[in-house]
C-alpha cells in the first residue's frame, strides 16, 4: 500500500444505532434493549440534524465511507437506513464510489430486510456471526444458530458485493486446533473479507462477573498467542492476510472505513455515543456525543446536536493517536508525519532497542510498523515510542 500525504486518509461518516434485540454478555458497546417500539421516524429526523451540524463543521469534504453501526443496526427499518442516507448525501459531496457499510445480525429476520438495505444505497454488510459452533453460540448469548447465520453470509453475498463477518476466538476451552478448524469453515464461506477479534472481558459486563466469580476462565497468554498466530497462519494460506491485527482480507478488499480510522483520517460520528475526528482550523477536535438515546435525542431536539465533549487535542495526544491507531496496520506508520503531527521525533535509541528486540521492523520507504512478534504487547510498544 502507498504512503499516504498528511491528512489524506479520506472523510468518513460513522452513524451509531444503539438498540439490540437482548445484551450479549461480554459486549460493553453503546447498545440497549428496549420493549417498547423504537420510534425510528424520530430518530431519524435527529440524524438528520445532527449530521446537518457536523457537515456545518466540516464544509467541502467529499465522504468516501459510510458506517452504520451499533448497537444493531440490522434492526432499522430500510426506510430509515435510506433517510439517513440521504441526509448524508444532502449535507456533504458523496463520492461516487461510496462505501456504504451495514452491521447486522445474521437472524433469519435480519436477513430478510437485506435486500431492502441495498436499495437503500447500503452497499457492504458486516455480519456479526461470533462462532462456528452452537454450543458456543449459546454461551456468547447470540440468538442465532451457525446454521441461521451461514445463510444470513449466503444471502448477504448474493445481495451485496461486499460481505464481511466477524468471529471472536479466544473463548474459554478453545484449543488452537478447534479454532483453526473453525477458521477453515468460516474462509470457505467468507466471501472477501474476516474481522476476527480474541474475546476481551469488558468491565461491567456479565463475563466479567461470571470470571470474577471463577466460572469463565479465559486461555493463558500462551494458549491466546498460539490462537493468534493460527489466525494469521490460516488466513496468509487462504489468501485473507491481516491488514490489521484483528482484520484480514483480499487485497484491495480491506474496509475503507477502518482504514480512515487506522490510518488517522477524519470522520463525523452521529448518533448516541458517536465519537468523532474533525480537522478544523484551530486544530483536531475530538468530539463525543451523549450515550443514552433518550437523553441524545432530547438534546438534538432541543438544541440542534448531540454533542456532551469537545477536546481540542494537543499536537502531543494527535501523536499518541497517530501512533496507537497506525501501528495496528500491517502497513504501518510515516515517521514524517509523526513528526508533523506532533512536533517531536521518535527516539532513534529506544527504537534501535525496540528493533533489536524483534517488535518492530523498518521498512525499505522508512515506515515502521510492529512485527507478529510486537502485536500482542502493542500499548506498551507505542507508549515507549511515543515518550
Ligand atoms: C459492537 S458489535 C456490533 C455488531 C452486531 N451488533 C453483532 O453483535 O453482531 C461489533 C463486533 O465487536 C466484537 N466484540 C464485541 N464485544 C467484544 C468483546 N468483548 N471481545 C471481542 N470482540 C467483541 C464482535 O465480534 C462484534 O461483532
Ligand atoms: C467492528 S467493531 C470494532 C471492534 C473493536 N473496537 C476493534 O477495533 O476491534 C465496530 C464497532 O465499533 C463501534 N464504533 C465504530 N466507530 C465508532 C465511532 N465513530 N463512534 C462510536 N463507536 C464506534 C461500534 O460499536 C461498531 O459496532
Ligand atoms: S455484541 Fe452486538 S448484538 Fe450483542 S449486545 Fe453488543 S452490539 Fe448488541
Amino acid at each position: 500500500m502507498s504512503t499516504l500525504p498528511p491528512f489524506d486518509a479520506g472523510f468518513g461518516v460513522y452513524v451509531h444505532w444503539p438498540f439490540c434485540a437482548s445484551k450479549c454478555p461480554y459486549c460493553d458497546f453503546n447498545s440497549h434493549v428496549r420493549f417498547q417500539r423504537v420510534d425510528e421516524p424520530r430518530f431519524a429526523a435527529a440524524f438528520a440534524r445532527e449530521i446537518a451540524h457536523q457537515a456545518e463543521m466540516t464544509r467541502g469534504r467529499t465522504v468516501g465511507s459510510i458506517f452504520l453501526g451499533g448497537g444493531t443496526p440490522s434492526l432499522m427499518q430500510p426506510g430509515t437506513v435510506a433517510a439517513v442516507l440521504d441526509a448524508i448525501a444532502a449535507n456533504w459531496t458523496v463520492a461516487p464510489d461510496v462505501e456504504v457499510t451495514l452491521e447486522a445480525n445474521p437472524t433469519s429476520v435480519e436477513a430478510g430486510r437485506l435486500r431492502g438495505y441495498r436499495a437503500a444505497g447500503v452497499n457492504r454488510v458486516s455480519l456479526g456471526v461470533q462462532a462456528m459452533n452452537d454450543v458456543d453460540l449459546r454461551a456468547l448469548g447470540r440468538l442465532h444458530s451457525v446454521e441461521e447465520a451461514m445463510h444470513a453470509v449466503e444471502t448477504a453475498n448474493s445481495v451485496f458485493g461486499r460481505t464481511s463477518f466477524d468471529l471472536i476466538y479466544a473463548r474459554p476451552g478453545q484449543t488452537p486446533a478447534a479454532w483453526a478448524a473453525e477458521l477453515d469453515e468460516a474462509i470457505r464461506r467468507a466471501a472477501e473479507h474476516l474481522s476476527l477479534y480474541q474475546l476481551t472481558i469488558e468491565p461491567g459486563t456479565v463475563f466479567e462477573r461470571l470470571r470474577d466469580a471463577g466460572k469463565l476462565v479465559t486461555p493463558e497468554p500462551e494458549v491466546a498467542r498460539a490462537l493468534f498466530d493460527t489466525t494469521r497462519d490460516v488466513c496468509e494460506r487462504h489468501g485473507l492476510p491481516a491488514y490489521e491485527i484483528s482484520n484480514h482480507a483480499r487485497p484491495g478488499a480491506e474496509c475503507r472505513h477502518n482504514l480512515v480510522y487506522w490510518r488517522y483520517g477524519e470522520y463525523a460520528g452521529v448518533g448516541p455515543g458517536a465519537h468523532a475526528r474533525l480537522v478544523t482550523d484551530s486544530g483536531r477536535l475530538a468530539l463525543s456525543t451523549e450515550l443514552s438515546p433518550e437523553a441524545w435525542l432530547e438534546r438534538v431536539e432541543t438544541v440542534g446536536h448531540g454533542i456532551v465533549e469537545t477536546e481540542r487535542l494537543s499536537p502531543e495526544a494527535e501523536g499518541d493517536e497517530f501512533l496507537l491507531m497506525g501501528l495496528r496496520l500491517t502497513e504501518g506508520i510515516d515517521p514524517e508525519r509523526f513528526a508533523r503531527l506532533s512536533g517531536r521525533r521518535i527516539d532513534q535509541a529506544r527504537l534501535r532497542e525496540l528493533r533489536a528486540q524483534g517488535l518492530v521492523e523498518s521498512l525499505t520507504d522508512g515506515r515502521l510498523r510492529v512485527s507478529r512478534e510486537g502485536f500482542p504487547v502493542l500499548d506498551a510498544i507505542v507508549a515507549d515510542l511515543a515518550a
